[in-house]
């Protein structure tokens, strides 16, 4: 994909863009080694991936401090979203919380490359310190009820969860309401026909 066609779909400056091709080319590099995303999908790499997490950066409150992505892989949606930060919202910094250490490797990799504000905690999303995070993100990480239980330990009180979904969410939102209750408000996908963009606040047990 070049910068016109991107910018057709998200709108960011050409060095962002490059920012991104870098990333793509390490994500690439990487994969042939780790699994870092499943080896089909990196001919279609920038829909299914790169577009995908851009659009969760879209849907970010205005000016957040501090961002927390879960079980963070190979850096989807955290390393595009900190990409696309680095600019115009330089206070951003964005924590990683990936406990399988070759991912967190590949993670510091990237974000030294491309200096970027990122932090990586290897470790137990369930064990690690809660991180009182302004926005937290998951993406094909666990259903929504446990989701939940993640955000209530690393979201700030007045936080906003972003969770990207396949076409079943309305089960796992079912699902998740027997346990706790929260605000939610649903968003069409722009990459995928049936899959949907949870944005969730107010999060507590029932
Ligand atoms: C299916 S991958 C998704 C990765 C990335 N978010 C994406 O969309 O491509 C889930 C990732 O979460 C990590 N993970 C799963 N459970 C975790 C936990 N309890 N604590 C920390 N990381 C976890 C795994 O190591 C894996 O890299």
């Amino acid at each position: 994909m070049n910068h016109a066609e991107f910018q057709s779909q998200v709108d960011v400056s050409r060095e962002t863009f490059e920012r991104l091709e870098a990333y793509v080319a390490l994500l690439t590099k990487w994969n042939t080694a780790i699994n870092l995303v499943s080896p089909s999908t990196i001919s279609q790499i920038w829909s299914r991936h790169i577009l995908d997490s851009a659009q969760i950066y879209g849907l970010a409150p205005e000016n957040p401090n501090i961002w927390c992505d879960l079980g963070s892989g190979g850096g989807l949606p955290a390393l595009v979203v900190s990409i696309m930060a680095k600019d115009i919202r330089p206070g951003l910094s964005m924590t990683c919380i990936e406990s399988d250490l070759r991912k967190a490797t590949f993670l510091r990799t990237v974000a030294r490359e491309l200096d970027l504000k990122l932090t990586v905690r290897s470790e137990r999303i369930e064990k690690a310190e809660p991180q009182s995070a302004d926005i937290l993100s998951a993406r094909a990480l666990a259903p929504l009820n446990a989701l939940c239980g993640f955000a209530k330990r690393h979201l700030r009180p007045g936080g906003v969860a972003i969770f990207p979904k396949g076409e079943n969410y309305r089960q796992e939102v079912h699902e998740a309401l027997e346990n706790w209750s929260f605000q939610l408000d649903t968003y069409p996908s722009k990459t995928h026909p049936n899959a949907v963009i949870l944005k969730i606040g107010e999060i507590s047990r029932v």
